[in-house]
């Protein structure tokens, strides 16, 4: 069975002192029945891991460059991520694809170092509105699942993020039935390309405008392992009732 995942994508975000809704959320959820993630920025990475150690909130970053080490100025190697406390690291979220240029190759490039570094890779897909709008839905998401994901994933090393980048920070969210489509069709994708064993195993985390009130409805739909949170996962006020609904959905 997969273990739901509720994770928080701070963005850039946050501060030493904003850390203490780490420990707000720790200790609000001892036992959250889910496993919990927070990416914050780079620099606050080794900072919250040393403060969560021994809750059960896991740490990521949110980007790092495809090679180990080398003359990349203001880039960060998934090893670095890995070092400073990191366990998953987000990867191809539509910001990046859209703010700096990042093809699915690259997202792949990155993906399959921050696999090899031992972190778990979550890579982010999503269509724009205009995509959606002219049907285009399940073709986005397929060719960038097709390009994104590098060959060696399995449900050890590779979360599927879902975020339609129209839902993203709009208060907008797609329907349930939308949202299904799209889950059972990315579930469909991967057990053809890696196997029922394989595709069964990744989890599908939707993101975009998820908070405490539409949690419950989301979680309930087919094929949705969790969330993946921006706006609401700054504080615990917000995020742990995510954390909350997570953990009491049917599995
Ligand atoms: O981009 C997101 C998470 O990666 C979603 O952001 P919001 O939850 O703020 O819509």
């Amino acid at each position: 069975m997969r273990q739901r995942l509720a994770a928080g994508n701070w963005k850039m975000n946050g501060s030493l002192a904003a850390l203490d809704e780490i420990d707000a959320l720790a200790a609000a959820h001892p036992d959250p029945g889910c496993e919990v993630l927070i990416c914050p920025p780079a620099t606050l990475i080794a900072p919250a891991a040393a403060r969560a150690r021994g809750t059960p909130v896991a740490l990521g970053g949110q980007d790092c460059h495809a090679e180990p080490a080398g003359a990349h100025t203001g880039d960060i190697s998934a090893g670095m991520l890995k070092e400073a406390g990191a366990s998953h690291v987000i990867l191809g979220h539509s910001e990046r694809r859209a703010g700096h240029g990042e093809t699915s190759e690259l997202v792949r490039a990155k993906a399959t170092a921050a696999q090899a570094a031992g972190l778990v890779a979550i890579v982010c897909v999503g269509e724009q509105l205009s995509e959606r709008e002219a049907a285009n839905t399940l073709d986005i998401i397929g060719g960038q699942m097709s390009a994104s994901i590098p060959d060696g994933s399995t449900g050890h090393n590779l979360v599927l993020a879902y975020e339609p980048v129209w839902a993203i920070g709009t208060g907008r969210t797609p329907s349930p039935d939308q949202i299904g489509e799209v889950h059972d069709f990315m579930r469909a994708r991967l057990e053809r390309r890696f196997g029922a064993g394989v595709g069964r195993s990744v989890r599908l985390l939707y993101g975009g405008s998820v908070k405490g009130a539409n949690a419950a409805e989301i979680f309930a739909v087919s094929n949705v392992d969790g969330a993946l949170v921006g706006g609401a996962s700054l504080t615990a006020a917000a995020f742990g009732p995510i954390v909350a609904a997570l953990g009491a959905a049917a599995p």
